[in-house]
């Protein structure tokens, strides 16, 4: 039977689609999407969900029907999810982060433990994205150390707005026998152990990626997260300037990320944009990281959301304390879209110190085996 998908509850972002595509794909269950990104002006698929969903389809050998740009209704009937080379292109400056996180899930999972790999072009450094350097700084190392992921990035090429053309080579290790995922459990913050960052720049002079460190460095040590405060912190952050023939069009941007005594990570970032000199663009990325630091929480605003599809699929009971600022509209959509598709029971509570916590009790999702799929 065909699971309908509303795309317009809550956030009705492109996010809906990603998740309840992945999920599908995994479980074997088609789905009927209707209203996509109906809170978004145009709504309907753009060239980057069309890439995404195309890609999923691709692996789980599915049958795609409304894959369109522009369209607002989508069917996808997943069929079996191969282990393999996959390349997805969405041509524009679509972000290559999110066409990894529709299709990471999907071959995380595989009887035979074959690793696969995934050639994501598009936009590397995107604004209302990961940019790649949170995948593998503050996405990545959380959840290879809490659920068990065991996944490479390796940018071959950045890309920015508006040209794209950067590249992401990604291979992913499923664990062996199906592969669970274990539960996280990430409830103590801790102190800041160390804060990095790493200021890109592409086509563009140098020096700017040295002022957006400075303008980020300066902006934490007002703060008090500088190496010399009263409770001393090692603030590291990088200025790289990517090589002109490695580069399609210019660009630049900033990821910070700070790493917590309890095991969660916080993000903050921002990208370089016309008329925004880059010392503002280094505090606005500041800014963004101090935020999260204050609301207390072992992760950040972005990292909630991203998490949820793991917490629904892992082995036992999951649990993360999460800042006072409250869970983002798109973390309630991530846990709804789950609840959808998977039996995972999520529980949000509130605490009297103003934590949110997020409990639940994953599926432990493992791949189906060749005799599971010739019962079907
Ligand atoms: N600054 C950021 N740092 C880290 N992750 C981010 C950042 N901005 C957005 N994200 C992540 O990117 C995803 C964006 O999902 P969302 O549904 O808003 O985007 P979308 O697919 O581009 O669709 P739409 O155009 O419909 O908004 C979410 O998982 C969110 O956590």
């Amino acid at each position: 039977m065909t699971t309908l998908i509303d795309g317009s509850v809550l956030e009705g972002g492109g996010q809906i689609l990603r998740n309840s595509i992945s999920l599908a794909a995994l479980l074997g269950k088609p789905i009927s999407i209707h209203k996509v990104r109906n809170g978004r002006k145009p709504p309907g698929l753009k060239n980057q969900h069309r890439t995404g969903i195309e890609l999923a389809a691709e692996i789980a050998s599915a049958r795609l029907t409304g894959a369109t740009n522009g369209s607002t209704e989508v069917e996808f009937a997943p069929g079996r999810i191969t282990p393999g080379n996959y390349t997805a292109d969405p041509v524009t400056a679509g972000a290559a982060t999110l066409l990894l996180q529709i299709s990471l899930p999907l071959l995380l999972f595989t009887p035979s433990a074959t690793p696969s790999t995934l050639t994501l072009k598009g936009g590397t450094n995107a604004t209302s994205a990961p940019q790649i350097d949170y995948i593998q700084r503050v996405f990545l190392p959380f959840a290879t150390r809490h659920f068990g992921l065991k996944v490479d990035v390796d940018v071959r090429r950045r890309g920015y707005f508006p040209r794209g053309g950067g590249e992401v080579h990604v291979t992913v290790f499923p664990g062996a026998d199906g592969a669970r995922l274990t539960s996280a459990s990430v409830m103590e913050r801790g102190t800041v152990t160390r804060i990095g960052g790493i200021a890109h720049i592409a086509g563009l002079p140098g020096h700017l990626g040295r002022t957006m460190a400075e303008g980020a460095t300066r902006r934490l040590a007002q703060r008090g997260f500088a190496p010399d405060a009263a409770v001393p912190v090692p603030v590291e952050i990088e200025s790289r300037r990517e090589k002109n023939e490695n580069t399609v069009g210019a660009g630049s941007g900033i990821v910070l990320w700070a790493e917590l005594a309890g095991g969660g990570v916080i993000g903050g970032s921002a990208v370089g944009r016309k008329g925004a000199d880059a010392v503002t663009v280094g505090e606005e990325a500041a800014n963004e990281l101090i935020n999260g630091l204050e609301a207390d929480g072992c992760v950040d605003e972005w990292l909630q959301d991203q998490i949820i599809i793991f917490m629904a699929l892992a082995e036992g009971t999951s649990e993360v304390r999460c800042g006072k600022d409250g869970l983002t509209l798109h973390t309630r959509t991530a846990i709804w879209v789950a609840e959808q598709l998977t039996d995972a029971k999520f529980d949000v509570t509130v605490e009297d110190s103003g934590h949110t916590i997020i409990r639940c009790t994953g599926i432990g999702y493992t791949a189906p085996t060749d005799s599971d799929l010739s019962n079907k």
